[in-house]
């Protein structure tokens, strides 16, 4: 574990009880690549610059990089996605300390607070120079309506402001509870007095303030960022602040921090700065610290974060979970059951559910789907964040399914069938007579079980290993394979027939929690009724 910014003490108090903690600031890029190998954990502000020289650097131990703060445009998502690391960050512990910063740096600004405290400290006392700007009744723009946009406009509102925002993701509801109306970004930006900005910086919305929008501004606008520098064309400000359409800016943010020496921005005498504050109250620091210390502790034991931000959003994980082990086993399973040399192309995954689609995020079971499919036959970790990346680089094609049933309500999910396509099987019996591997499962008092292999109904826990055998119904055939794994010591904890009466044909499939060594195995395979039998590992 290794924290590269600093990070409140509450944080490191936490990390240490799980994990050794190094703490080094100020790294430069070399030092930090030369120690990133040695760690499983990253934490960094929004100072620091995780590119993928980084995860490169890491050689695939680093697992995880906690972003201790809400941005994560330091990042480089893409790489961490492509090398397995997973990223979280901490986007609620400085909400508040963001906005209300926000919101000081507005009324310093309205009110020449920094220029006039400049000019008594320079020995001069110039009342009629700093005569400022009234906020009640003005309008105020929020750009980007969520946790700190929707604070600054709560806040606005209590100063005597009227505000709107412009947020094309927003859901309108909330805005409407606030008392804020939605508008389109043209309506925000020409209709303000103020223009408050507190989108993400992405490609979308970079340099969002540029020449052409300033142009459709009132005349003397008056903008606060505390979201990122790039989103404003500082260069653009800058000759907006010259020629008038911007009377004043409250900056926080900016392209480069800290800013050139001589930036004409900062230097502009309508223009008030502060070196990224936003976050930095101690409480602030102190819940940013402790918010993503749990995130990267809980994240390094595998479980799964609830901030992550480039893995499947983890949506109503505790119902889910066992589920996710369900889809895991699931995949294993199948994979299993390929006879070697068949390549496996398509994946099909039914799940059957009552619940109407959008109320079940089935991307976190297709992750744990790929993953069982793909680590038991090939070098690669697949964890929640790569999950997809590697199915597409690997040409594996999933598609989903939903099949509606009546069940209860309380029970997200009835079952989860994965289907592979074309591919020979090891185990004949698994095959329908479409060609597909097909196997199914279901969640009984919250452990998973295995219900279906090809054709035939079965039901086993999916804890240990399994041994699947078909043979011929007849007296007898679960004692002599007992038999023969009780001699080995190898215990069963499961075991269940299935049958067809067509065929006569049954399949067994036992839980055995230790895997039986390949004499034990043989020696199943030779008893007379059994046709044929396999042995999984999950
Ligand atoms: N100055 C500082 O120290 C701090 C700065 N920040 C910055 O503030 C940003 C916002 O933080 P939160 O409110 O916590 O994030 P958030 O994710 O709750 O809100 C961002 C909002 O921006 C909206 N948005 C996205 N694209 C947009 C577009 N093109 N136009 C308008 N709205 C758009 C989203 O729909 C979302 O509602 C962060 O991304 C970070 O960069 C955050 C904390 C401290
Ligand atoms: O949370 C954010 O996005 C911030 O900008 C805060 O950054 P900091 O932790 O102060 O470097």
């Amino acid at each position: 574990m290794h924290g590269a910014e600093k990070l409140g003490e509450a944080g490191l108090a936490l990390l240490r009880e799980h994990e050794n903690v190094d703490c080094s600031y100020q790294l430069s890029p070399k030092e930090l690549y030369v120690k990133i190998p040695l760690c499983d954990a990253l934490i960094v502000r929004s100072g620091t610059k995780v590119m993928r020289e980084v995860f490169e650097a890491a050689q695939g131990r680093l697992g995880v990089v906690g972003q201790a703060g809400v941005g994560i445009d330091n990042v480089d998502l893409q790489a961490a996605t492509e090398l397995g690391c997973l990223i979280v960050n901490a986007p609620t512990a400085n909400t508040v300390a963001a906005a209300k910063h926000g919101i000081a740096i507005l009324a310093a600004m309205a009110r020449n607070v920094a220029q006039a405290d400049a000019s008594m400290k320079a020995g001069k006392w110039q009342r009629n120079k700093y005569v400022g700007v009234s906020l009640v009744g003005k309008t105020l723009a929020v750009m980007g309506f969520g946790k700190i946009g929707s604070e600054v406009a709560r806040r606005a509102k209590g100063l005597g402001m009227h505000v709107i925002a412009h947020d094309p993701y927003a859901p309108a509801d909330r805005a409407r509870a606030a008392g804020v109306e939605l508008v389109s970004f043209d309506e925000a930006i020409s209709t303000s007095d103020f223009i408050s900005l507190h989108m993400p910086l992405t490609p979308n919305t970079s340099k969002i303030l540029n020449d052409k929008t300033f142009a459709k501004m009132k005349k003397g606008v008056r903008i606060i960022n505390v979201a990122r520098g790039g989103v404003i064309d500082e260069d653009a400000l800058v000759r907006a602040l010259d020629n008038g359409t911007v009377a004043q800016a409250a900056l926080d943010v900016f392209t480069e921090e800290p800013p050139p020496k001589d930036s004409k921005l900062v230097k502009h005498e309508n223009v008030t700065v502060t070196p990224h504050l936003g976050a930095s109250t101690v409480e602030a620091q102190e819940g940013v610290a402790i918010e993503i210390a749990e995130a990267v502790v809980g994240a390094l034991k595998g479980e799964l974060a609830a901030t992550a931000v480039n893995a499947p959003i983890a949506l109503v994980l505790s119902e889910l979970s066992p589920y996710v082990v369900l889809a895991e086993k699931l995949g294993r399973l199948a994979v299993q059951l390929v006879a070697g040399g068949s390549g496996i192309r398509r994946v099909k995954v039914v799940y059957t559910s009552i619940r109407d689609p959008e109320d079940l995020d089935t991307r976190i079971l297709r992750a744990m789907i790929t993953k069982g499919i793909v680590e038991p036959i090939s070098n690669v970790f697949v964890n929640l964040v790569n999950a997809d990346y590697t199915a597409k680089q690997r040409g594996l094609r999933i598609s989903e399914e939903r099949v509606f049933n009546d069940g209860s309500p309380e029970v997200p999910l009835d079952s989860i069938q994965v289907c592979l396509s074309n591919v020979e099987s090891k185990f004949a019996s698994a095959i329908l007579d479409s060609g597909d591997i097909r196997v199914e499962g279901r969640v009984k008092d919250g452990i998973p079980h295995l219900t279906i292999v090809g054709s035939f109904s079965v039901d086993v826990s999916l804890e240990g290993n399994i041994i699947l055998c078909r043979q011929v119904d007849q007296p007898g055939m679960i004692g002599q394979v007992g038999n023969i794994l009780g001699e080995k010591n190898v215990n069963i904890s499961f075991m269940s027939v299935g049958r067809t009466a067509r065929t006569k044909q049954a399949i067994m499939a036992i839980g055995v929690d230790e895997e039986p060594n390949k004499e034990t195995l043989r020696k199943i395979g030779k008893i007379p009724a059994i046709e044929e039998f396999v042995f999984l590992k999950l």
